[in-house]
């Protein structure tokens, strides 16, 4: 089949390359050209696992090519995917859909005949209407456009993976759009063959499912650092803790690791626009367990701020401290609403000079917060600290000997935000060492 896929960020590149490793003829389309330059020469422009072999395979192949041209991406197929960002509004927490309105605006004046759209973006609910109405408006086709809600769950770090084997597919369709369906089904057969669930909808269910799914993600993790804080007041250990709970099958330790709490691209913004969508339906009340979630996550930030400041005697002025990770969290690039970088910015704030250090995620650190310093190697990062903060969990992290760093900061003092420090080795090794949730 030939498609494309309109909008080649995280979600977009990964699906195009995913379609085209499926089968299919894939055009994706992007309106920030040095992007469409950089996926046509067979790379990402963002660290993603196994996500350039895919590309470079397929752009090689000729299966696979981008474009910054709406007027080709609507010619090249009667099937488009879209997956472009839908961020919080600056200075809200609504969603801001001007791109998804504006992707469907400048596609339809070339849709001429019979298309499916297939929307990936996550949204409020309530939004496929309006782009249906969009389409209808601006295609010369009219009413021969079908849209169809399809949303996306994959991971980073796991995105190649989540996207060729889903945990479930959801195809949301109007109730008379039965060629959507059949397109899609057709699109998707093959993880569909492979016993993959499918999930058939109306568009309200798809919409909400994918902000449902992300607001249960985002409380599983802030009810078990909300029981992190009840074992920092009574002595308990959270990681044990969390494996006890774990073993439960109704309850299951996946999703469940205690810590800094979650960042990233997705989580915190499609929680906020969750319950915005829902203060403006007035269902405010059935969120509010949400609004707790959310406030549980910002405590986790706030604590490392406070234990820092604690374990430097109170003021932060002058002092030296170096973070490990700046990444939302481990195997990507991305710092979208990092935590590390949340509490970065805050100890900066109060004083502290801060060096991090990170596998992949250092150039875009450096671009968005040029205050802090930069180190490559984790263990020269640590030279001359008055405190070591563990804030992304990379495994190469877990694997350093602690011994051979005490030396080199000025007191051997470690806070391990994310509870994957061996701590009663770093403390043989001579340290001073203090996680978040375990004694
Ligand atoms: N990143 C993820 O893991 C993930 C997973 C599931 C769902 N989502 C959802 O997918 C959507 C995209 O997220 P992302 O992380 O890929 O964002 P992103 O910012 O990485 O990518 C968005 C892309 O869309 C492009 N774009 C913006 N406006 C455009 C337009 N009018 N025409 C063409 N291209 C345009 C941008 O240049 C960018 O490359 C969001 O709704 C997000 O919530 C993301
Ligand atoms: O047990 C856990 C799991 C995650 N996190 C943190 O939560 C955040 C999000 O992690 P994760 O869910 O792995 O990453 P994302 O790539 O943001 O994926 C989420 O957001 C995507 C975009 O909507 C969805 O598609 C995915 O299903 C959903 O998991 C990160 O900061 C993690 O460090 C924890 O603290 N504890």
């Amino acid at each position: 089949m030939k498609m494309t896929v309109i909008g080649c960020g995280y979600l977009g590149a990964t699906h195009a390359a995913c379609m085209a490793e499926l089968g299919h003829e894939v055009l994706g389309m992007d309106s920030d050209i040095d992007k469409v330059h950089t996926l046509n020469s067979g790379k990402a422009p963002f660290f993603e696992r196994d996500l350039d072999d895919l590309l470079a395979k397929h752009t090689a192949s000729g299966r696979l090519r981008f474009t910054a041209s709406y007027g080709e991406a609507a010619d090249f197929a009667d099937l488009h995917f879209i997956g472009v960002g839908t961020p919080n509004q600056p200075g809200t927490d609504a969603y801001d859909l001007t791109h998804l309105f504006d992707a469907a605006r400048r596609l339809a004046p070339g849709l001429t005949g019979p298309a499916v759209i297939a929307v990936k973006s996550t949204v409020p609910v309530g939004t496929a209407p309006q782009v249906a109405e969009i389409l209808r408006e601006y295609a010369p086709a009219k009413d021969l456009i079908e849209v169809a809600w399809n949303p996306e769950f994959l991971r980073e770090s796991f995105a190649v993976d989540d996207t060729l084997r889903p945990d479930r597919l959801v195809l949301g369709f109007k109730r008379d759009h039965s060629w959507a369906e059949t397109v899609l089904r057709q699109a998707f057969a093959k993880i569909i063959e492979s016993g993959t669930p499918t999930i058939v909808t109306d568009w309200a269910t798809a919409e909400l499912a994918k902000g449902a799914a992300n607001s249960f993600l985002a409380t599983k993790i802030s009810f078990v650092n909300a029981m992190a804080e009840v074992c920092e007041k009574s002595g308990a250990n959270v990681a044990e803790l969390a494996d006890i709970l774990g073993h439960d099958h109704r309850i299951g330790r996946h999703g469940m690791r205690p810590g800094l709490g979650f960042g990233g691209g997705c989580l915190p913004k499609d929680l906020a626009g969750f319950i915005t969508r829902a203060d403006e339906l007035e269902a405010g009340p059935a969120v509010d367990m949400l609004r707790e979630a959310a406030a549980v996550n910002g405590r986790r930030r706030q604590r490392v701020v406070d234990l820092a400041r604690e374990e430097l005697g109170g003021d932060l002025s002058g002092k030296r401290i170096t973070i490990w990770g700046a990444a939302f969290k481990p195997d990507t690039d991305d710092i979208r609403d990092s935590p590390a970088l949340a509490v970065a910015q805050a100890l900066h704030d109060l004083g502290a000079t801060v060096t991090i250090t990170d596998p992949k995620a250092l150039d875009n650190a450096r671009k968005l917060h040029p205050e802090l310093d930069y180190v490559e190697d984790p263990i020269a990062a640590v030279d001359d600290a008055d405190l070591l903060l563990h804030l992304t969990e990379w495994h190469q992290y877990s694997n350093i000997d602690p011994k051979r760093l005490a030396n080199r900061t000025t007191s051997p003092k470690v806070i391990d935000a994310r509870g994957t420090l061996n701590t009663d080795q770093w403390r043989e090794a001579g340290w001073l060492a203090r996680a978040l949730g375990r004694p």
